[in-house]
């Protein structure tokens, strides 16, 4: 806890109990930072703030009324200030602990989660992003994949408390455009890729990028920004604008680390890492080549962390994949399943080049949908991908909210001529009636909801057990006991 005068050039020296940018979560004797959002204005809500207990009031534009026993701050930024007062508050947490951040518009999650997980051996790590908050035993969902500045900074704080020594941090360009990590002192920034996305929120490519690059502003000389060559437009963008050390991974341009020889496998994938000069296979249970390049992006971290190169082999050899992304569900019948986020146009497309890669004689079979109520041209797209690469699609609900799930399904549907295509509104049975088609050797593919266990509707979010619950209970119905129900499948050996 801070006095007011240890946070601001104040007179007064009450305790400060809580900091809140939200008036709803206000509690006593605390200050509340007025955001002028992109919905709504911090301002309006004053009131509220100091009738739930706010003592002192931050703010930036001119106000009507003052109370005689509330302390107003006026400052030029009160985005900035939050951040300076956040990281004050709760005593600097980012510079207490090894803090890596991610960014790129895929990869975010399975990079942040296998570092974290390589580094477990020999640390108390912790991770914030898309999937959870995790550490010391602790886990907890995550409001958004980059967390807003008090929230983030008070769990970065907990973190310390718990000796936690580093923490992989996934950082949307959502996040760094609205200044949710300007406090985080970052040891190490790694970029993945960027797709066009979010334009909406940023207008063009440019913004977009430029959101990106701004996590690279946030290092200092000591540290690290491992970036990817073949991103070939936005590693020439902050190459030359860095100030620290720069290593670079990529598989078709130079690198310091590299990928040669790769093969992918329905259940793995190998591959030669060169690094300088020296040449090793790696063989790693996450599927596609483009996890390749999540992977080389792993191996540069720890590499530089100082982990010697055979170590950094072992410890990708040996942690797996991460839930819901890419991931082979376990079964013995002679038939797959993958359950992938699959968030981007272009990812549908780096699943389906993988399945038709690694698919023997069987069939492509996909199953998804389309969100409800947003970007809505992807539903052509991702309708023309399935076109093109699947043999037989089951469109269904996926995160319609208060948009009709039927309509959206008949969007997607308008584009695949070739492939069977029906529309099963209900997700479970969609999966279902998947598993319930698969011959051997195909290649079922649940597509857009990976690791979550909730579907947005119009009223909010509905409880759904998950697409890897769902389809692995389907298979133990179906093939279970299938001399019962007619259903035979020889088993794998
Ligand atoms: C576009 C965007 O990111 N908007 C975020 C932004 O909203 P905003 O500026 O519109 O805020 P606002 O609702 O206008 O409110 C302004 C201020 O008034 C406060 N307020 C509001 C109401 C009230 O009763 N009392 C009160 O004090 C709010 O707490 C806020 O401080 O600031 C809010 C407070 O931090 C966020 O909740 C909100 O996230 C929205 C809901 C959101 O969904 N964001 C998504 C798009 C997002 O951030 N996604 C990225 C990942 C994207 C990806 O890579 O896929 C993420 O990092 O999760």
């Amino acid at each position: 806890m801070k006095k007011i005068n240890e946070l601001f050039p104040v007179d007064e020296d009450f305790k400060v109990q809580s900091i809140h940018s939200d008036s709803r979560y206000v509690g006593k004797d605390s200050i509340f930072f007025c955001i002028d959002g992109l919905s709504v204005d911090g301002h309006k809500y004053i009131e509220d703030a100091i009738f739930q207990g706010a003592k002192c009031i931050v703010y930036s534009k001119p106000l009507t009324f003052k109370h005689k026993d509330v302390l107003y701050i006026k400052v030029d930024n009160v985005l900035d200030e939050l951040n300076r007062v956040a990281d004050l508050f709760y005593d600097h947490p980012s510079y207490k602990m090894t803090v890596i951040g991610v960014t790129g518009s895929s990869g975010k999650t399975i990079v942040a989660l296998m570092i974290k997980n390589a580094l477990s051996q020999f640390l108390k790590m912790g991770y914030i992003g898309t999937n959870n908050i995790e550490y010391a035993g602790i886990i907890e969902q995550c409001p958004y994949t980059t967390p807003e500045t008090i929230f983030l900074q008070r769990h970065l704080s907990d973190m310390v408390k718990k000796d936690v020594k580093g923490v992989t941090l996934e950082v949307s360009s959502h996040g760094l455009a609205l200044k949710r990590v300007d406090s985080v002192h970052f040891d190490i920034g790694i970029f993945t890729n960027v797709y066009e996305e979010h334009l909406d929120f940023h207008g063009t490519m440019e913004n977009l990028m430029a959101s990106k690059a701004k996590l690279f502003s946030l290092i200092d000389e000591k540290g690290y920004a491992i970036l990817n060559t073949d991103e070939v437009r936005f590693y020439n963008l902050v190459k030359d604008q860095i100030k620290c050390h720069i290593l670079t991974y990529g598989i078709e341009h130079k690198a310091d680390i590299m990928a040669r020889n790769i093969e992918v496998f329905i259940d793995h994938s190998e591959f030669d890492v060169q690094v300088h000069d020296e040449l090793k296979h790696v063989s790693v249970g996450v599927l596609g080549r483009f996890n390749i390049s999540n992977v080389l992006a792993v191996m540069t971290a720890l590499l530089a962390l100082e982990m010697p190169l055979s170590q950094v082999i072992d410890r990708v050899e040996h942690i797996s994949g991460v839930d819901g992304r890419m991931e082979l569900l376990q079964h013995p019948y002679p038939f797959h399943v993958i359950v992938d986020y699959c968030q981007h146009v272009k990812s549908y497309e780096k699943v389906f080049q993988f399945a038709q890669q690694v698919k023997k004689d069987g069939r492509i079979i996909a199953v998804f949908g389309a969100p409800g109520k947003k970007n809505y041209n992807k539903r052509q797209k991702i309708g023309k991908l399935a076109n093109q690469y699947c043999d037989q699609v089951i469109l269904t609900a996926e995160d319609n909210r208060d948009e009709d799930i039927q309509d959206i399904c008949l969007d997607i549907q308008k584009y695949i001529e070739k492939p069977v295509s029906v529309i099963i509104e209900d997700r479970r049975i969609a999966i279902e009636q998947a598993i319930e088609i698969a011959n051997r050797h195909d290649i079922i593919l649940i597509l857009g909801k990976g690791h979550e266990q909730f579907m947005a509707s119009a009223i909010g979010n509905d409880p759904y057990p998950g697409d890897k619950y769902v389809a692995l209970e389907a298979i133990n119905k179906i093939f279970k006991g299938e001399e019962d129900n007619g259903k035979e499948m020889e088993q794998i050996d």
